[in-house]
Protein backbone atom coordinates (compact mmCIF):
# COMPACT_ATOMS: atom_id res chain seq x y z
CA UNK A 1 0.00 0.00 0.00
CA UNK A 2 1.60 3.32 -0.79
CA UNK A 3 1.92 5.95 2.05
CA UNK A 4 -0.88 7.97 0.59
CA UNK A 5 -3.08 5.01 1.19
CA UNK A 6 -1.70 4.24 4.49
CA UNK A 7 -2.71 8.15 5.58
CA UNK A 8 -6.56 7.86 4.43
CA UNK A 9 -9.76 6.58 6.47
CA UNK A 10 -10.95 3.56 5.36
CA UNK A 11 -14.20 4.22 3.96
CA UNK A 12 -16.06 2.48 6.62
CA UNK A 13 -14.46 3.65 9.80
CA UNK A 14 -16.75 3.95 12.31
CA UNK A 15 -17.38 7.82 12.95
CA UNK A 16 -19.16 8.92 16.38
CA UNK A 17 -22.99 8.98 15.86
CA UNK A 18 -25.59 10.80 17.97
CA UNK A 19 -27.29 8.55 20.43
CA UNK A 20 -29.58 6.05 18.37
CA UNK A 21 -32.98 4.97 19.53
CA UNK A 22 -32.84 1.31 19.64
CA UNK A 23 -34.58 -1.79 20.68
CA UNK A 24 -33.00 -5.35 21.21
CA UNK A 25 -34.18 -8.18 19.52
CA UNK A 26 -33.65 -11.92 20.45
CA UNK A 27 -34.76 -15.62 19.96
CA UNK A 28 -34.94 -17.38 23.12
CA UNK A 29 -33.95 -21.07 21.37
CA UNK A 30 -33.85 -22.62 25.42
CA UNK A 31 -30.13 -21.84 25.44
CA UNK A 32 -29.30 -21.53 29.19
CA UNK A 33 -27.07 -18.30 28.32
CA UNK A 34 -29.26 -16.50 26.93
CA UNK A 35 -30.97 -14.03 29.72
CA UNK A 36 -27.11 -13.19 29.79
CA UNK A 37 -26.79 -13.06 26.23
CA UNK A 38 -29.11 -10.19 25.93
CA UNK A 39 -27.55 -8.64 28.91
CA UNK A 40 -24.66 -8.88 27.38
CA UNK A 41 -26.19 -7.21 24.28
CA UNK A 42 -27.34 -4.28 25.76
CA UNK A 43 -24.18 -3.88 27.41
CA UNK A 44 -22.03 -3.95 23.88
CA UNK A 45 -25.53 -1.66 22.55
CA UNK A 46 -24.36 1.24 25.63
CA UNK A 47 -20.89 0.83 24.17
CA UNK A 48 -21.81 1.64 20.81
CA UNK A 49 -23.36 4.88 21.76
CA UNK A 50 -26.97 3.74 22.04
CA UNK A 51 -29.67 4.14 24.11
CA UNK A 52 -31.57 0.87 24.55
CA UNK A 53 -35.74 1.72 24.97
CA UNK A 54 -37.41 -1.74 24.69
CA UNK A 55 -36.50 -5.51 24.22
CA UNK A 56 -38.59 -8.05 21.77
CA UNK A 57 -38.04 -11.72 22.48
CA UNK A 58 -39.52 -14.77 21.22
CA UNK A 59 -39.06 -18.79 21.69
CA UNK A 60 -38.40 -20.20 19.08
CA UNK A 61 -36.21 -23.61 18.36
CA UNK A 62 -34.74 -21.94 15.54
CA UNK A 63 -34.68 -18.89 13.35
CA UNK A 64 -36.90 -18.47 10.64
CA UNK A 65 -34.67 -18.57 7.49
CA UNK A 66 -36.68 -15.24 5.88
CA UNK A 67 -36.99 -13.15 8.34
CA UNK A 68 -35.46 -14.35 11.53
CA UNK A 69 -38.46 -13.64 13.90
CA UNK A 70 -42.01 -15.46 12.97
CA UNK A 71 -44.96 -13.07 10.62
CA UNK A 72 -46.39 -11.93 14.05
CA UNK A 73 -43.53 -11.49 15.42
CA UNK A 74 -42.11 -9.03 12.76
CA UNK A 75 -45.41 -7.19 13.15
CA UNK A 76 -44.86 -6.65 16.63
CA UNK A 77 -41.42 -5.58 16.30
CA UNK A 78 -43.06 -2.93 14.12
CA UNK A 79 -45.45 -1.34 16.84
CA UNK A 80 -43.12 -2.38 19.58
CA UNK A 81 -40.47 0.37 17.26
CA UNK A 82 -43.54 3.41 16.99
CA UNK A 83 -44.48 2.68 20.31
CA UNK A 84 -40.59 3.38 21.84
CA UNK A 85 -39.81 5.95 19.58
CA UNK A 86 -37.22 3.98 17.71
CA UNK A 87 -35.82 3.24 14.41
CA UNK A 88 -33.46 0.33 14.66
CA UNK A 89 -33.63 -3.47 15.87
CA UNK A 90 -30.12 -4.87 17.24
CA UNK A 91 -30.30 -8.45 16.82
CA UNK A 92 -29.08 -11.09 19.63
CA UNK A 93 -27.43 -13.22 16.28
CA UNK A 94 -25.75 -12.61 13.18
CA UNK A 95 -28.23 -12.55 10.35
CA UNK A 96 -27.81 -13.26 6.74
CA UNK A 97 -27.99 -10.59 4.36
CA UNK A 98 -31.27 -12.12 3.17
CA UNK A 99 -32.80 -11.85 6.81
CA UNK A 100 -31.25 -8.36 7.00
CA UNK A 101 -32.99 -7.18 3.86
CA UNK A 102 -36.49 -8.79 4.75
CA UNK A 103 -36.37 -7.51 8.39
CA UNK A 104 -35.76 -4.09 7.19
CA UNK A 105 -38.87 -4.23 4.72
CA UNK A 106 -41.09 -5.98 7.22
CA UNK A 107 -40.56 -3.25 10.35
CA UNK A 108 -39.01 0.23 8.36
CA UNK A 109 -36.55 0.18 10.60
CA UNK A 110 -32.88 -0.21 10.25
CA UNK A 111 -31.45 -3.62 11.79
CA UNK A 112 -27.87 -4.09 13.17
CA UNK A 113 -27.34 -7.66 14.03
CA UNK A 114 -24.60 -8.51 16.88
CA UNK A 115 -21.50 -9.29 14.45
CA UNK A 116 -21.73 -5.57 12.94
CA UNK A 117 -22.67 -3.90 16.28
CA UNK A 118 -19.31 -5.46 17.52
CA UNK A 119 -17.22 -5.03 14.56
CA UNK A 120 -18.33 -1.34 15.18
CA UNK A 121 -17.26 -0.92 19.06
CA UNK A 122 -13.82 -2.51 17.72
CA UNK A 123 -13.77 -0.19 14.67
CA UNK A 124 -14.32 3.03 17.34
CA UNK A 125 -11.74 1.38 19.95
CA UNK A 126 -9.08 0.69 17.34
CA UNK A 127 -6.01 3.04 18.03
CA UNK A 128 -3.01 0.88 16.61
CA UNK A 129 -1.87 0.64 13.08
CA UNK A 130 -2.32 -3.04 13.44
CA UNK A 131 -5.64 -3.26 15.30
CA UNK A 132 -7.11 -0.68 12.55
CA UNK A 133 -6.34 -2.86 9.84
CA UNK A 134 -7.45 -5.97 11.65
CA UNK A 135 -11.09 -4.43 12.28
CA UNK A 136 -11.08 -2.62 8.62
CA UNK A 137 -10.59 -6.35 7.19
CA UNK A 138 -13.04 -7.94 9.51
CA UNK A 139 -15.47 -5.28 8.67
CA UNK A 140 -15.05 -5.20 5.07
CA UNK A 141 -15.53 -8.79 4.94
CA UNK A 142 -19.00 -8.43 6.56
CA UNK A 143 -19.90 -6.07 4.29
CA UNK A 144 -18.78 -8.70 0.93
CA UNK A 145 -22.16 -10.79 0.88
CA UNK A 146 -24.41 -7.90 2.34
CA UNK A 147 -24.05 -5.21 -0.44
CA UNK A 148 -27.03 -4.45 -2.16
CA UNK A 149 -27.98 -2.69 -5.74
CA UNK A 150 -28.93 0.08 -3.93
CA UNK A 151 -26.74 0.63 -1.85
CA UNK A 152 -24.26 3.93 -2.21
CA UNK A 153 -21.08 2.81 -0.59
CA UNK A 154 -18.48 5.25 -0.45
CA UNK A 155 -15.53 4.29 -2.72
CA UNK A 156 -12.53 5.16 -1.77
CA UNK A 157 -11.40 8.21 -3.52
CA UNK A 158 -7.89 6.67 -4.07
CA UNK A 159 -8.58 3.16 -5.09
CA UNK A 160 -11.37 4.55 -7.14
CA UNK A 161 -9.93 6.30 -9.37
CA UNK A 162 -6.93 4.46 -10.34
CA UNK A 163 -5.87 1.17 -10.96
CA UNK A 164 -8.87 -1.55 -12.10
CA UNK A 165 -11.52 0.21 -10.93
CA UNK A 166 -11.08 3.15 -13.34
CA UNK A 167 -11.96 0.15 -15.91
CA UNK A 168 -15.53 -0.64 -15.96
CA UNK A 169 -16.11 -3.78 -17.43
CA UNK A 170 -18.97 -3.75 -19.85
CA UNK A 171 -22.40 -4.79 -18.59
CA UNK A 172 -20.88 -4.75 -15.06
CA UNK A 173 -23.52 -3.26 -12.80
CA UNK A 174 -22.74 -1.15 -10.19
CA UNK A 175 -22.96 -3.77 -7.54
CA UNK A 176 -20.66 -5.98 -9.23
CA UNK A 177 -18.50 -2.81 -9.04
CA UNK A 178 -18.72 -2.60 -5.40
CA UNK A 179 -17.56 -6.04 -5.14
CA UNK A 180 -14.69 -5.91 -6.94
CA UNK A 181 -13.31 -2.77 -4.83
CA UNK A 182 -14.24 -4.24 -1.48
CA UNK A 183 -12.49 -7.14 -2.44
CA UNK A 184 -9.52 -5.34 -3.67
CA UNK A 185 -9.35 -3.49 -0.55
CA UNK A 186 -9.40 -6.33 1.37
CA UNK A 187 -6.55 -7.77 -0.76
CA UNK A 188 -4.49 -4.62 -0.13
CA UNK A 189 -4.96 -4.68 3.54
CA UNK A 190 -4.29 -8.05 4.14
CA UNK A 191 -0.60 -7.58 2.44
CA UNK A 192 -0.09 -4.75 4.87
CA UNK A 193 -0.93 -6.77 7.72
CA UNK A 194 1.33 -9.33 7.02
CA UNK A 195 3.98 -7.24 6.08
CA UNK A 196 3.52 -5.96 10.00
CA UNK A 197 3.28 -9.62 11.29
CA UNK A 198 5.75 -10.89 9.75
CA UNK A 199 7.74 -8.91 11.86
CA UNK A 200 6.31 -9.66 15.01
CA UNK A 201 6.73 -13.41 14.18
CA UNK A 202 10.29 -12.40 13.66
CA UNK A 203 10.81 -10.78 17.38
CA UNK A 204 8.29 -13.59 19.16
CA UNK A 205 11.24 -16.11 17.65
CA UNK A 206 13.86 -14.12 18.94
CA UNK A 207 12.19 -14.35 22.48
CA UNK A 208 11.62 -18.23 22.10
CA UNK A 209 15.73 -18.42 21.17
CA UNK A 210 16.54 -16.69 23.90
CA UNK A 211 14.67 -18.72 26.12
CA UNK A 212 12.67 -16.23 28.26
CA UNK A 213 9.64 -17.14 29.51
CA UNK A 214 6.06 -15.80 28.25
CA UNK A 215 2.69 -15.16 30.36
CA UNK A 216 -0.26 -14.02 29.16
CA UNK A 217 -3.33 -12.42 30.67
CA UNK A 218 -6.81 -13.68 28.94
CA UNK A 219 -10.18 -13.37 29.80
CA UNK A 220 -13.51 -11.68 29.41
CA UNK A 221 -13.49 -7.94 28.27
CA UNK A 222 -13.40 -5.27 31.60
CA UNK A 223 -12.02 -8.24 34.24
CA UNK A 224 -8.96 -6.22 34.84
CA UNK A 225 -6.23 -7.87 32.77
CA UNK A 226 -4.50 -4.44 31.88
CA UNK A 227 -5.19 -3.45 35.16
CA UNK A 228 -2.89 -6.11 36.58
CA UNK A 229 -0.74 -5.58 33.69
CA UNK A 230 -0.15 -2.47 35.04
CA UNK A 231 -0.07 -3.30 38.28
CA UNK A 232 3.00 -5.47 38.13
CA UNK A 233 4.72 -2.81 35.29
CA UNK A 234 4.66 -0.49 37.58
CA UNK A 235 6.54 -2.25 40.57
CA UNK A 236 8.66 -4.71 38.40
CA UNK A 237 8.65 -3.86 34.73
CA UNK A 238 12.14 -2.68 32.93
CA UNK A 239 10.40 0.14 32.05
CA UNK A 240 7.58 0.70 35.05
CA UNK A 241 6.27 4.08 32.79
CA UNK A 242 5.33 1.74 29.89
CA UNK A 243 1.53 1.14 30.98
CA UNK A 244 -1.06 -0.02 29.05
CA UNK A 245 -4.02 1.42 28.70
CA UNK A 246 -6.99 0.27 31.25
CA UNK A 247 -10.57 1.61 31.26
CA UNK A 248 -14.01 0.78 32.74
CA UNK A 249 -15.49 -0.11 29.42
CA UNK A 250 -15.94 -3.41 26.88
CA UNK A 251 -12.79 -3.79 24.72
CA UNK A 252 -10.07 -1.20 26.32
CA UNK A 253 -7.35 -3.26 24.65
CA UNK A 254 -7.66 -3.87 21.42
CA UNK A 255 -3.59 -4.83 20.63
CA UNK A 256 -1.51 -7.25 21.88
CA UNK A 257 1.25 -5.53 24.46
CA UNK A 258 4.42 -7.20 26.20
CA UNK A 259 6.44 -6.04 29.00
CA UNK A 260 9.50 -7.35 30.45
CA UNK A 261 8.99 -8.28 34.36
CA UNK A 262 12.31 -7.76 35.85
CA UNK A 263 11.84 -9.54 39.93
CA UNK A 264 13.66 -8.09 42.94
CA UNK A 265 15.29 -11.82 42.81
CA UNK A 266 16.94 -11.38 39.46
CA UNK A 267 14.36 -14.00 37.33
CA UNK A 268 12.35 -12.55 34.66
CA UNK A 269 9.50 -13.45 32.18
CA UNK A 270 7.59 -11.77 29.61
CA UNK A 271 3.78 -10.47 30.48
CA UNK A 272 1.58 -10.20 27.31
CA UNK A 273 -1.92 -8.23 27.62
CA UNK A 274 -4.36 -9.40 25.27
CA UNK A 275 -8.06 -8.45 23.90
CA UNK A 276 -10.71 -9.13 25.96
CA UNK A 277 -13.47 -11.94 25.07
CA UNK A 278 -17.13 -11.24 24.51
CA UNK A 279 -19.73 -14.34 23.73
CA UNK A 280 -20.33 -14.80 20.25
CA UNK A 281 -17.32 -12.87 19.18
CA UNK A 282 -17.53 -12.98 15.05
CA UNK A 283 -15.62 -15.42 13.26
CA UNK A 284 -13.89 -13.05 10.72
CA UNK A 285 -13.19 -10.44 13.75
CA UNK A 286 -11.23 -13.82 15.72
CA UNK A 287 -10.13 -14.89 12.33
CA UNK A 288 -8.48 -11.08 12.01
CA UNK A 289 -7.04 -10.88 15.51
CA UNK A 290 -5.37 -14.86 15.55
CA UNK A 291 -2.04 -13.10 15.10
CA UNK A 292 -2.63 -10.94 17.66
CA UNK A 293 -3.55 -13.72 19.93
CA UNK A 294 -0.88 -15.38 18.90
CA UNK A 295 1.00 -14.56 22.21
CA UNK A 296 -1.50 -16.69 24.10
CA UNK A 297 -1.28 -19.54 21.98
CA UNK A 298 2.58 -19.42 22.15
CA UNK A 299 2.54 -18.48 25.93
CA UNK A 300 3.91 -21.02 28.95
CA UNK A 301 1.22 -20.04 31.64
CA UNK A 302 -2.13 -18.36 30.75
CA UNK A 303 -3.47 -16.01 33.45
CA UNK A 304 -6.95 -16.24 33.13
CA UNK A 305 -8.73 -12.98 34.77
CA UNK A 306 -12.10 -13.50 35.94
CA UNK A 307 -14.12 -10.04 37.51
CA UNK A 308 -15.27 -11.85 40.23
CA UNK A 309 -17.73 -8.93 41.36
CA UNK A 310 -20.06 -9.79 38.27
CA UNK A 311 -23.02 -11.89 38.83
CA UNK A 312 -22.21 -12.85 35.48
CA UNK A 313 -18.64 -14.20 36.02
CA UNK A 314 -19.40 -18.18 35.41
CA UNK A 315 -20.95 -17.51 31.70
CA UNK A 316 -17.67 -15.10 30.91
CA UNK A 317 -15.50 -18.06 32.00
CA UNK A 318 -17.52 -20.12 29.54
CA UNK A 319 -17.40 -17.68 26.88
CA UNK A 320 -13.55 -17.44 27.43
CA UNK A 321 -12.98 -21.04 27.80
CA UNK A 322 -15.17 -21.13 24.15
CA UNK A 323 -13.05 -18.48 22.59
CA UNK A 324 -9.82 -19.96 23.47
CA UNK A 325 -10.47 -23.50 22.13
CA UNK A 326 -11.34 -21.04 18.73
CA UNK A 327 -8.15 -19.74 18.60
CA UNK A 328 -6.49 -22.85 18.95
CA UNK A 329 -5.39 -22.31 22.73
CA UNK A 330 -4.93 -25.95 24.05
CA UNK A 331 -2.33 -27.14 26.00
CA UNK A 332 -1.54 -24.09 27.79
CA UNK A 333 -1.30 -24.67 32.16
CA UNK A 334 -3.62 -21.70 33.56
CA UNK A 335 -3.82 -20.15 36.30
CA UNK A 336 -7.72 -18.21 37.16
CA UNK A 337 -7.77 -15.47 39.06
CA UNK A 338 -10.70 -14.12 40.54
CA UNK A 339 -10.29 -10.73 40.25
CA UNK A 340 -11.75 -7.04 42.21
CA UNK A 341 -12.44 -8.76 45.67
CA UNK A 342 -12.38 -5.63 46.63
CA UNK A 343 -15.72 -4.84 45.29
CA UNK A 344 -17.14 -7.77 47.07
CA UNK A 345 -18.21 -7.21 51.15
CA UNK A 346 -16.69 -9.35 53.51
CA UNK A 347 -14.27 -11.20 50.83
CA UNK A 348 -10.98 -12.16 52.02
CA UNK A 349 -8.04 -11.61 49.36
CA UNK A 350 -5.60 -12.43 48.76
CA UNK A 351 -6.54 -16.39 48.64
CA UNK A 352 -4.69 -19.02 47.29
CA UNK A 353 -6.15 -22.98 46.12
CA UNK A 354 -3.52 -24.10 44.16
CA UNK A 355 -4.09 -22.56 40.76
CA UNK A 356 -7.19 -20.22 41.52
CA UNK A 357 -6.45 -17.17 43.13
CA UNK A 358 -8.84 -14.60 44.67
CA UNK A 359 -7.33 -10.86 44.55
CA UNK A 360 -7.64 -7.64 43.91
CA UNK A 361 -5.30 -6.20 40.84
CA UNK A 362 -4.66 -3.15 42.54
CA UNK A 363 -3.65 -4.40 45.96
CA UNK A 364 -0.14 -5.23 46.24
CA UNK A 365 -0.49 -8.27 48.90
CA UNK A 366 -2.31 -9.77 45.55
CA UNK A 367 0.20 -8.36 43.11
CA UNK A 368 2.83 -10.91 45.32
CA UNK A 369 0.97 -13.75 45.67
CA UNK A 370 -0.02 -13.89 41.48
CA UNK A 371 4.20 -13.60 41.14
CA UNK A 372 4.86 -15.94 43.34
CA UNK A 373 2.35 -18.37 41.21
CA UNK A 374 3.51 -17.79 38.00
CA UNK A 375 7.18 -18.44 39.86
CA UNK A 376 6.03 -21.86 40.95
CA UNK A 377 4.95 -22.47 37.05
CA UNK A 378 7.24 -21.37 34.68
CA UNK A 379 10.85 -21.69 37.13
CA UNK A 380 9.72 -24.77 38.42
CA UNK A 381 13.52 -26.64 38.23
CA UNK A 382 15.31 -24.01 39.58
CA UNK A 383 17.30 -25.28 42.63
CA UNK A 384 17.97 -23.29 45.59
CA UNK A 385 21.52 -24.33 47.84
CA UNK A 386 24.09 -23.34 49.07
CA UNK A 387 27.88 -22.47 47.81
CA UNK A 388 30.67 -21.97 49.52
CA UNK A 389 32.93 -19.39 46.76
CA UNK A 390 36.62 -19.07 47.93
CA UNK A 391 37.87 -15.24 48.22
CA UNK A 392 40.23 -15.91 45.44
CA UNK A 393 37.11 -16.52 42.97
CA UNK A 394 35.90 -12.85 44.01
CA UNK A 395 34.52 -12.39 40.62
CA UNK A 396 31.66 -15.40 41.00
CA UNK A 397 30.12 -13.78 43.49
CA UNK A 398 29.89 -10.54 41.64
CA UNK A 399 28.65 -12.73 38.93
CA UNK A 400 25.93 -14.49 41.68
CA UNK A 401 25.19 -11.10 42.71
CA UNK A 402 23.89 -9.92 39.25
CA UNK A 403 22.43 -12.99 37.69
CA UNK A 404 20.94 -15.09 40.26
CA UNK A 405 18.70 -14.71 43.13
CA UNK A 406 20.75 -14.47 46.65
CA UNK A 407 18.82 -15.07 49.92
CA UNK A 408 21.82 -14.99 52.32
CA UNK A 409 25.36 -14.55 52.20
CA UNK A 410 28.25 -14.84 54.82
CA UNK A 411 31.81 -15.90 55.65
CA UNK A 412 34.14 -17.81 56.77
CA UNK A 413 37.33 -17.88 57.03
CA UNK A 414 38.24 -18.90 53.51
CA UNK A 415 35.27 -17.63 51.09
CA UNK A 416 31.77 -16.36 50.48
CA UNK A 417 28.86 -18.93 52.01
CA UNK A 418 25.78 -18.01 49.70
CA UNK A 419 22.14 -19.01 49.64
CA UNK A 420 21.25 -19.49 46.17
CA UNK A 421 18.48 -20.22 43.69
CA UNK A 422 19.72 -20.99 40.43
CA UNK A 423 18.38 -21.98 37.09
CA UNK A 424 19.77 -24.90 35.79
CA UNK A 425 22.27 -24.05 33.80
CA UNK A 426 24.08 -22.01 36.56
CA UNK A 427 24.01 -24.58 38.97
CA UNK A 428 25.77 -27.01 36.93
CA UNK A 429 28.26 -24.09 36.01
CA UNK A 430 28.56 -23.80 40.26
CA UNK A 431 28.29 -27.24 40.73
CA UNK A 432 31.81 -27.30 42.07
CA UNK A 433 31.29 -24.62 45.02
CA UNK A 434 28.13 -26.44 46.03
CA UNK A 435 28.64 -27.28 49.83
CA UNK A 436 28.33 -30.65 51.07
CA UNK A 437 25.52 -30.82 53.37
N1 LIG B 1 -12.08 -2.17 42.24
C1 LIG B 1 -11.36 -2.79 41.31
N2 LIG B 1 -11.42 -2.37 40.04
C2 LIG B 1 -10.67 -3.04 39.12
C3 LIG B 1 -9.85 -4.15 39.46
N3 LIG B 1 -9.25 -4.59 38.35
C4 LIG B 1 -9.68 -3.79 37.35
N4 LIG B 1 -10.53 -2.86 37.79
C5 LIG B 1 -11.24 -1.83 37.00
O1 LIG B 1 -12.00 -2.51 36.00
C6 LIG B 1 -12.01 -1.78 34.77
C7 LIG B 1 -11.52 -2.64 33.63
O2 LIG B 1 -10.18 -2.93 33.82
P1 LIG B 1 -9.20 -3.27 32.61
O3 LIG B 1 -7.90 -3.65 33.24
O4 LIG B 1 -9.19 -2.21 31.59
O5 LIG B 1 -9.92 -4.58 32.04
P2 LIG B 1 -9.46 -5.52 30.82
O6 LIG B 1 -9.66 -6.93 31.26
O7 LIG B 1 -8.09 -5.15 30.40
O8 LIG B 1 -10.55 -5.15 29.74
P3 LIG B 1 -10.46 -5.19 28.10
O9 LIG B 1 -9.19 -4.55 27.70
O10 LIG B 1 -11.66 -4.48 27.67
O11 LIG B 1 -10.51 -6.63 27.73
C8 LIG B 1 -11.16 -0.54 35.03
O12 LIG B 1 -11.99 0.53 35.34
C9 LIG B 1 -10.28 -0.93 36.22
O13 LIG B 1 -9.91 0.17 37.00
C10 LIG B 1 -9.82 -4.56 40.85
O14 LIG B 1 -9.18 -5.53 41.25
N5 LIG B 1 -10.60 -3.85 41.72
MG1 LIG C 1 -7.45 -4.41 28.68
Amino acid sequence: MTQQQNGKKNMIENEQQPTRQVILAGLDQQNENFDYEMTELANLAAANNMTVVGRVVQKLEKPNAATYFGKGKVDELKEALTYYDADMVVTNDELSPSQIRNLEAGTAADIMDRTALILDIFASRAKTKVAKLQVAIAQLKYQLPRLRTSMNIRLDQQTGGGGSFTSRGAGETKLETNRRHIQHQISLLQTELANIEADDETRRAYRAKQSIRNVALVGYTNAGKSTIMNGLVKRFGDNPEKTVFQADMLFATLETSVRKIQLPDKQNFLLSDTVGFVSKLPHGLVAAFRATLAEAADADLLIQVVDYSDPHYQEMMTTTAETLKEIGVGNVPMVTVYNKADKIPEQVYPDRAGDTLILSAIDEASQDLLVEVIKEHIFPDYVTTTLHVPFSDGQVVNELNEQATVHELDYDESGTILKVTLTPIQAARFAQYEMTK
